[in-house]
């Protein structure tokens, strides 16, 4: 007789459930009435440009503000009935944590580790973030890339189920940021779920397995990096400039052409086969008598996602 199948694995949990979601400070609508859900296991990348509402939606997650109107369920609780259960359950590493000068790296976790009926041993907390040869090392001594490891670290110390990361390598040098990439795959890798809020697209691209861009309290774009960039229609990006003006008419011709946005005073296009469109631009370029000043391609990053879905830039929404 056939073995009979096995049922199919029951789809993970939700950790997170938000159900229009509203934030309003007088006449301001930082959330605008937002829906979403993260599983369990997943990292999930809040995304958008300043302003656009990230901050307080976390806030609100992490129970430091009230929603206007709406509800959210985290691992299945509520925060008006299951406060100290869910605090007992979630980690927050917040953009700037102040630490108390006083007390080295170890105590601080140390003191962080009791205010949690369970947890991670100190020293393996530290060991997570790498600071081990620092943990003697008073917090005032420490360098931006290890004050953020060290708040990692007290986030850490519960062993939480979901862990909410705000903007955490923001000022980070590239080595820095990297060791903390690892440190986050290694959580994915023991099935938490990180909430991640991030201005930089690649750390996005790396960590997350599903991307919400917002923009204007609104959830403007969503789903995993790779079926964000798909949404736009081309994977191939053409930035150029023109020594005199290119007529924006002359760009439906190329082949594979996609679609266009100014950039300060050049262009940058979506096309979805780069060998095909790159011959057609040149040759575009040299019949109407003008010249190039520059001109450089790329993969889609999801900043072409969101300047393709709001017209605007991340990267010069978040210079400014
Ligand atoms: N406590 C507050 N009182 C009044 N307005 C607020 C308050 N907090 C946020 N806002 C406004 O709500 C909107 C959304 O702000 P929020 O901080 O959530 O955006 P953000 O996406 O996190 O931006 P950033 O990337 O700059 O942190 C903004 O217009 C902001 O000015």
């Amino acid at each position: 007789m056939e073995p009979s199948p096995s049922p199919a694995p029951a789809p993970p949990a939700l950790a997170i459930q938000v159900r229009g979601l509203v934030k309003r400070f007088d006449d301001t609508v930082a959330v605008a009435g937002i829906d979403f859900e993260v599983r369990s296991g997943q990292c999930v990348g809040l995304l958008g440009p300043n302003g656009a509402g990230k901050t307080t939606t976390v806030e609100i997650l992490e129970g430091l503000q009230k929603p206007t109107a709406g509800e959210v369920r985290l691992l299945g609780r509520s925060w008006e009935k299951d406060e100290a259960a869910l605090r007992e359950r979630i980690g927050l590493a917040l953009q700037e944590t102040r630490f108390y000068e006083r007390l080295t790296v170890e105590e601080t976790v140390r003191l962080f580790r009791s205010f949690y009926k369970q947890g991670l041993e100190v020293e393996e907390a530290i060991a997570l973030v790498r600071l081990e040869e620092k943990r003697g090392a008073h917090s005032v001594k420490l360098s931006g890339g290890q004050r953020q490891r060290l708040a990692l670290a007290v986030a850490l110390v519960s062993d939480p189920e979901l862990l909410f990361l705000d903007e955490p390598t923001t000022g980070l040098d590239p080595q820095s940021r990297r060791a903390l990439w690892d440190v986050i795959e290694g959580l994915k890798g023991k099935g938490r779920t990180v909430v991640l809020t991030t201005h930089y697209m690649e750390e996005a691209q790396v960590l997350c397995d599903q991307v919400i861009i917002m923009d204007h309290g609104r959830i403007v774009g969503q789903g995993t990096p790779a079926e964000l960039i798909a949404s736009i229609g081309g994977d191939q990006v053409i930035e150029f400039a023109t020594t005199s003006a290119f007529p924006v008419e002359a760009f439906a011709d190329i082949p594979t052409y996609v679609s266009h946005h100014p950039r300060g005073e050049g262009h940058t296009l979506t096309v979805k086969e780069l060998h095909r469109a790159l011959p057609g631009l040149l040759s575009a370029v040299s019949s109407r008598g003008t010249q190039l000043r520059y001109l450089s391609t790329r993969q889609a990053t999801l900043d072409d996602v969101f300047l393709a879905l709001t017209g605007r830039s991340l990267r010069e929404d978040n210079a400014s």
